[in-house]
């Protein structure tokens, strides 16, 4: 088949299921599955394909939308290539913010020492590391598998001397038992959809982990918890960089007044929705 008929054929069963960017996830799809560059598809349409079959499989898969990550294995965050596999959190473009905040507050302190609650697939503490070459993090995550995708991320870009990655449920365990040194901060994007949001949300992110997404009847369980559990192993100027759900600002600021946090700024993304809370003591 040439590589043009292929292409139309793959835009085709994208666009029947709705898929947003037809265009755009069948260049995608061509370039991993083919393993050619996305420009051959205009500079050698004749090309001649003869095992087009598997990227077919993948189209027909995404019309059944599973999220194109999970298929092609792979996610851009922050400027690097993350290892994907259904079972994590696809990293988002929104929580680049958190993570860009975090290296802001960190850029004059030496040797910090940080910790991240729900680690998933790595993407923020491996995007922190590399980019802050004398921190060193703990990152936890309740999900083996969340665990072990976010080792694999941090050997790929040489990290995990600076990693240490411990199975931890932060609604359950004693945080004792992690003999702690005392933290510059602690980080996290954790689960905040309500059981009663959940069932809203589109099919597409329903494919993802229930346990990365629902924090329970409210919203707000894990701020509270993560905020109980830590606060007391933060250095004096310590903070809590947080990302936040829609309308979950105010309700998260209060839970950290009420724990003594006075310094609290939020930070809007790019939709300009309050997305990240970042606090601390002084
Ligand atoms: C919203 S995801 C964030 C993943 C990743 N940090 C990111 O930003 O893409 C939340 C993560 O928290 C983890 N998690 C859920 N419940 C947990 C618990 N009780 N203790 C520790 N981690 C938990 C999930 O496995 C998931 O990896």
């Amino acid at each position: 088949m040439k590589l043009k008929t292929l292409f139309e054929m793959v835009v085709n069963i994208l666009k029947k299921a709705d898929i947003e960017n037809p265009q755009l996830e069948a260049l995608i799809i061509l370039q991993e599955i083919l393993k050619i560059p996305k420009h051959k598809i205009f500079t050698d349409p004749d090309l001649e394909i003869k095992d087009y079959q598997e990227a077919i499989n993948v189209a027909l898969q995404r019309s059944k939308k599973v999220p194109l990550g999970y298929l092609i294995k792979k996610k851009e965050f922050f400027g690097l290539e993350f290892y994907i596999e259904e079972g994590v959190l696809i990293p988002r473009p929104e929580t680049e913010v958190l993570v860009e905040k975090v290296l802001h507050q960190l850029e004059n302190l030496k040797n910090p020492l940080g910790l991240e609650v729900g680690v998933g697939s790595g993407c923020i503490s491996v995007s922190l590391l590399y980019n802050k070459k004398d921190l060193k993090m703990y990152a936890l995550d309740i999900s083996e598998k969340a665990l072990k995708i976010t080792k694999i991320n941090a050997e790929k870009y040489d990290l995990l001397d600076r990693l240490t990655l411990i199975k931890f449920d932060v609604m359950k365990d004693d945080v004792k038992d992690l003999n702690l040194d005392r933290l510059d901060f602690v980080v996290s994007n954790p689960p905040y959809i309500s059981e009663d949001e959940y069932e809203s949300l589109p099919e597409e992110v329903k494919k993802e982990p229930k346990e990365a997404l629902i924090s329970g009847k409210v919203g707000t369980e894990f701020y509270e918890k993560i905020v109980e559990k830590f606060k007391n192993y933060l250095k004096e100027y310590g903070f809590f960089a947080f990302e936040i759900g829609i309308n979950q600002a105010e309700k998260v600021k209060s839970i950290l007044e009420r724990n003594g946090f006075k310094n609290i700024k939020i930070y809007k993304d790019l939709a300009g929705i309050d997305r990240v809370l970042i606090a601390s003591k002084i």
